[in-house]
């Protein structure tokens, strides 16, 4: 049994058929990448497996149990926890304060010290509203005010996405903390080549159904699934 068992969902906006029979699967501590262009479905994944969009059919089994259809609180509840696109922070908080308002409802919320030690970036910038940290810190505040909760998976959508290079580097840092701090990942990138750098397994994405599922080596010798699945030029 995986951690996380995502069996043949379709997901529908309205009419508009978005997910087809979408199958993957994520252990135990692994990071697994969902990549594919524009509009291939990534999101509509990561909202799906978060509750916010209920599948017509399939099912989502979370150490064996059925999911699919929980508000997205209970699943929170469950220790999954989305970071959004647009990064859930409140610009009028300090970083202190946003941390706090995490944790409030959390069952088990790690203490300030921990998550710092974690992210020593944040204790730094700790008194700061959040709308004067950088893109990339907001990122880092936004992942950790997931871990505070003591999530157990963890779905970062494009966390990369508007980042100059040496932050992105940062991001990836963090990433593996969050792995060192026995996490799971589930990441949705544009930026290939970091998302690759420190995945397990990748799917492929493309027009709603899965097309790829293999190892970051695999997919990165392979240039024409790259091109064609992602858009990416290799070499
Ligand atoms: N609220 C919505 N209502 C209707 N269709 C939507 C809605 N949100 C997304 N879609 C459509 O669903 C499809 C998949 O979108 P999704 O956001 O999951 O793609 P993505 O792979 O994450 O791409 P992107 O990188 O652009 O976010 C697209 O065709 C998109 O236009």
């Amino acid at each position: 049994m995986s951690l996380l068992e995502v069996d043949r969902i379709n997901t529908l906006y309205g009419d508009s058929h978005i997910l087809f029979d979408v199958s993957l699967r994520v252990e135990e501590n692994e990071v697994v990448a969902l990549l594919g262009r524009n509009g291939a479905g990534k999101t509509t994944t990561l909202l799906t497996l978060m509750g916010v969009l209920a599948p017509a059919s399939g099912e989502i089994r979370l150490r064996g149990k059925p999911i699919q259809g929980m508000a997205p609180a209970r699943i929170a509840g469950l220790g999954v926890q989305l970071v959004p696109e647009e990064r859930a922070v409140f610009g009028g908080l300090t970083v202190e304060e946003n941390l706090r308002v995490a944790a409030l409802t959390a069952k088990d919320a790690w203490s300030l010290d921990k998550i710092y030690d974690v992210f020593p970036r944040l204790r730094e910038r700790r008194k700061s509203s959040g709308r004067t940290l950088s893109g990339g810190e907001q990122q880092m505040l936004s992942i950790a005010r997931a871990l505070i909760r003591d999530a157990r998976i963890i779905l970062l959508d494009e966390p990369f996405e508007g980042l100059a290079p040496l932050i992105v580097r940062d991001l990836v840092d963090v990433t593996r903390r969050l792995v060192a701090e026995k996490r799971t990942v589930v990441i949705v990138e544009q930026n290939v080549a970091a998302a690759l750098s420190f995945s397990d397994r990748v799917y492929g994405l493309n027009n709603g159904h899965v097309v790829y599922e293999g190892t970051p080596a695999d997919l990165s010798g392979n240039t024409t699934l790259m091109h064609e699945l992602l858009g990416v030029h290799v070499g």
